[in-house]
């Protein structure tokens, strides 16, 4: 089976890329299951694609092998799209989804305007290439409190357009269906497979 290394240690990214690279016959690698030490990537960008960009060409240039990287983040339209590329520490620099969500449920409060939407900026590193970038998005709205188990981060919170659940109610082969992350891959797919043959 094809390997390819994702430069990511949130594990609920790391299982939804595990479940849809597996469909293309690709074993997915995060830095969780690397036993060298890898450098710390600070996340200094003020875009998605500048951040994914950190943290692809760090790891690929300190392994020379093509590596994925994935920033990604929620944009809440009556918050002047916030917290954006800030999503992982909204509430604070000890990355907490409970109180991430909880902060813009608590800031959207009475607002009636409750659109918003997910964004993933996916960077393709090559060694000695120029790097790739792919970008999905997934539009929806904030339910007005926490509902459902599955999936990570904002899930609980967030409906995607012409549903009524939110993602971390519905089945994880259905947003996997649908999510910024899959369109984002989808697009990804070829630069993939024609590095990795
Ligand atoms: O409900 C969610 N469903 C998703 O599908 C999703 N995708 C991203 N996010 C949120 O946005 C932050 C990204 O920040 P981020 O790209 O810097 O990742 P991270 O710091 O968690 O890991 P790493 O990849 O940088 O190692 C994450 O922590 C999450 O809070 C999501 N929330
Ligand atoms: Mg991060």
């Amino acid at each position: 089976m094809k390997k390819l290394i994702v430069a990511t240690k949130n594990q609920g990214k790391v299982n939804e890329f595990r479940d849809m690279f597996s469909k293309y016959g690709i074993e997915t690698y995060s830095l969780n299951d690397l036993d060298t030490p890898m450098p710390d990537v600070e996340e200094t960008g003020t875009t998605f694609e500048e951040n994914a960009q950190l943290k692809a060409e760090t790891i690929a240039d300190f392994l020379q092998v093509p590596v994925l990287a994935d920033d990604s983040g929620l944009e809440v339209d009556a918050l002047n799209k916030r917290p954006g590329v800030f999503s992982a520490r909204f509430a604070g620099e000890e990355k907490d989804d409970q109180r991430n969500l909880e902060k813009v449920l608590d800031e959207l409060n009475g607002i009636e305007n409750r659109e918003a939407r997910f964004v993933c900026a996916l960077a393709l590193a090559i060694p000695g290439k120029e790097t790739i970038f792919e970008r999905g998005t997934c539009e929806g709205r904030i339910a007005t409190k926490s509902f459902g188990e599955s999936g990570f981060g904002y899930d609980p919170i967030f409906i995607p357009k012409g549903y009524e659940e939110t993602f971390a109610q519905l089945p994880s082969e259905e947003k996997n269906q649908m999510s910024h992350r899959s369109r984002a891959i989808q697009q990804m797919e070829t630069s993939i497979q024609d590095i990795l043959t």
